[in-house]
C-alpha cells in the first residue's frame, strides 16, 4: 500500500466521556446522574460494575495529558458531566465542578491539545430524570442554560464544540429498549425524548452563535452503514427503512427541515405517534459548523413480516466481529462519508468516534500487542482517505477510546482504548495500537 498522507491540517484525536472515564461520582459537589442512579440499580450493568471509581480521571488527568502527548495526539475530546455543573440541572452552579473542566482544558492547552468540549454524553442530572428528563420540553432549555454557564466560562478557549452525542442511542437504547439509564421501555417516549435533545442542540447553537464566540459547534450523531441481505425487492425496501430508522432519522430533520415520512408512517403505523410545535425544525436545523460522526460497523437486512426489517450481522460469518459482536466493515466508513457529504450539503466532517472493542492479550513483559485493533485502526483510515479523495470535507478523526473505559451496559469488560488501565490499581500502559496511533500522527498517514 503506498504511503497514505492526510491534508496538512488534519486533525488526529482520540475521544473519552465523562462518566466514562472520570469517577469522582460524588466528588467536590456533584449530584448524582441517570448513569449514577442506573448503574447502582442491581441487575443493569454486566457484573455489578459501575463508575464511581472508572478510570479516576478525575485526580489523574494531568498523567492521562502526558500520555496524549506522548503519543502525540493534536485535539482531546472529552464530556462535561452537567450533574459535575449543576448539581440539580439548574440553578445555583458548583464553582467545585467547573473548576476540574477548567483546570482540565488549561492542562490540554498547557500541551498544545486541542479542547473539544461535548456539552451531553448521557450523564443527565438525575433531578432533572425525576421532572421527565428529555421528555419533558423544560429540560431543553435547562440544557440551554447550562451550555450557556460553559460558553461563558470556557468559550474563548475550547475551539471545537459538540452539543449531543449519539441522540439515538440516548432515544431508543434509554427509553425504548431500556438497557440505558434511565431504562425506560416506550418507544413514544423515545420518539419525544429524540426530538428534544435536538431541539435542545438547535437551542443551544442559537445560543453560542450569540456570544460571537471563535470556535466552532456541531452535533455527534451515530450512524452505521445498511446493506441489503439480498437484491430482492423486498429486503431492499428493509434496508430503507432500517436506514431511515437510525440515519435518515438525524439527517432529515437536521439538514432538511422534516422527519423522514416513510419512517413517521411506519411509527405511527406501531401507535407511536408525537406532536411538537412545526417552529421546532428551524430550531433544529440551526446551521452548524461540522458534522461530527460516530462510525463502528455496518448492518446488512432482510424484510421481516411483522418488524419490517431485521439485521442479520449475527448470522455473517463471512466477516470479523469485534469483542461488541459488530462486523468489521471498512468500507462502510466510506460510504457513509460519501453519502453525508451529498445529504448534507458538502459539510465538513470530523469522524468523533471510531474504534473497536478486543480482547487484548498482555505478554510476559507487560506489553499488549492488539494487532486486531491496529488493524481496524488502518483499515478504516484508508477508507476515510479514499472518501477525501473523492472530495470529501473530511477534516479529523477521533480514536475511541483514548483508554479503557466503562462501556455503558458491558461495564469495564470491553476494552476500546489504545491504553490498557489494570482494574486493579488503574496503571495505564499504551498498546502496539497507542504506538501505530502515534506513528501514524508524526507521519500524517500511513
Ligand atoms: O460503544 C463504543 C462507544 N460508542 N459511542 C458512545 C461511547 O460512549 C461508547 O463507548
Amino acid at each position: 500500500m503506498p504511503g497514505i498522507v492526510f491534508p496538512k491540517d488534519f486533525i488526529w484525536g482520540c475521544a473519552t466521556a465523562s462518566y466514562q472515564i472520570e469517577g469522582a461520582f460524588d466528588e467536590d459537589g456533584k449530584g448524582e446522574s441517570i448513569w449514577d442512579r442506573f448503574s447502582h440499580t442491581p441487575g443493569k450493568i454486566l457484573n455489578g460494575d459501575n463508575g464511581d471509581v472508572a478510570c479516576d480521571h478525575y485526580h489523574r488527568y494531568k498523567e492521562d495529558i502526558a500520555l496524549m502527548k506522548e503519543i502525540g495526539i493534536q485535539s482531546y475530546r472529552y464530556s462535561i458531566s452537567w450533574p459535575r455543573i449543576f448539581p440539580e440541572g439548574k440553578g445555583q452552579y458548583n464553582e467545585k465542578g467547573l473548576d476540574f473542566y477548567k483546570r482540565l482544558t488549561y492542562e490540554l492547552l498547557k500541551n498544545g491539545i486541542k479542547p473539544s468540549v461535548t456539552l451531553y454524553h448521557w450523564d443527565l442530572p438525575q433531578k432533572l430524570q425525576d421532572i421527565g428528563g428529555w421528555a419533558n420540553r423544560d429540560v431543553t432549555d435547562y440544557f440551554v442554560e447550562y451550555a450557556g454557564l460553559l460558553f461563558e466560562k470556557l468559550g474563548d478557549v475550547v475551539p471545537y464544540w459538540i452539543t449531543q452525542n449519539e441522540p439515538w442511542i440516548v432515544a431508543f437504547l434509554g427509553h425504548m429498549m431500556g438497557v440505558h439509564a434511565p431504562g425506560i421501555k416506550d418507544l413514544k417516549t423515545a420518539l419525544e425524548v429524540f426530538h428534544n435533545i435536538l431541539l435542545s442542540h438547535g437551542k443551544a447553537v442559537g445560543a453560542y452563535r450569540q456570544l460571537n464566540l471563535p470556535g466552532k459547534i456541531g452535533i455527534a450523531p451515530n450512524f452505521s452503514t445498511k446493506y441489503p441481505a439480498s437484491d430482492k425487492k423486498e429486503d431492499i425496501e428493509a434496508c430503507e427503512l432500517a436506514d431511515g430508522v437510525l440515519n435518515k432519522w438525524f439527517i432529515y430533520p437536521v439538514f432538511k427541515g422534516t422527519y423522514p415520512e416513510d419512517v413517521v408512517k411506519f411509527y405511527r403505523d406501531r401507535g407511536a405517534h408525537f406532536d411538537f410545535p412545526p417552529e421546532d425544525m428551524k430550531i433544529i436545523g440551526a446551521d452548524i459548523d461540522f458534522l461530527a460522526i460516530n462510525y463502528y460497523t455496518s448492518e446488512f437486512v432482510k424484510h421481516h413480516p411483522v418488524n419490517g426489517f431485521v439485521e442479520i450481522n449475527n448470522e455473517l460469518s463471512q466477516f470479523e466481529k469485534t469483542e461488541m459482536g459488530w462486523i468489521i466493515y471498512p468500507k462502510g466508513l466510506y460510504d457513509l462519508l460519501l453519502r453525508l457529504d451529498n445529504d448534507c450539503n458538502k459539510i465538513d466532517i470530523i469522524i468523533s468516534e471510531n474504534g473497536a472493542a478486543f480482547d487484548d492479550k498482555i505478554d510476559e513483559n507487560g506489553n499488549i500487542n492488539d494487532v486486531k485493533r491496529m488493524n481496524y485502526i488502518k483499515e478504516h483510515l484508508i477508507q476515510a482517505h479514499k472518501a477525501i479523495e473523492e472530495g470529501v470535507n473530511l477534516k479529523g478523526y477521533y480514536l475511541w477510546s483514548l483508554m479503557d473505559n466503562f462501556e455503558w451496559s458491558f461495564g469495564y469488560s470491553k476494552k476500546f482504548g489504545i491504553i490498557h488501565v489494570n482494574r486493579e490499581n488503574l496503571k495505564r500502559t499504551i498498546k502496539n495500537s497507542g504506538y501505530l496511533y502515534r506513528d501514524i500522527i508524526k507521519n500524517n498517514g500511513l
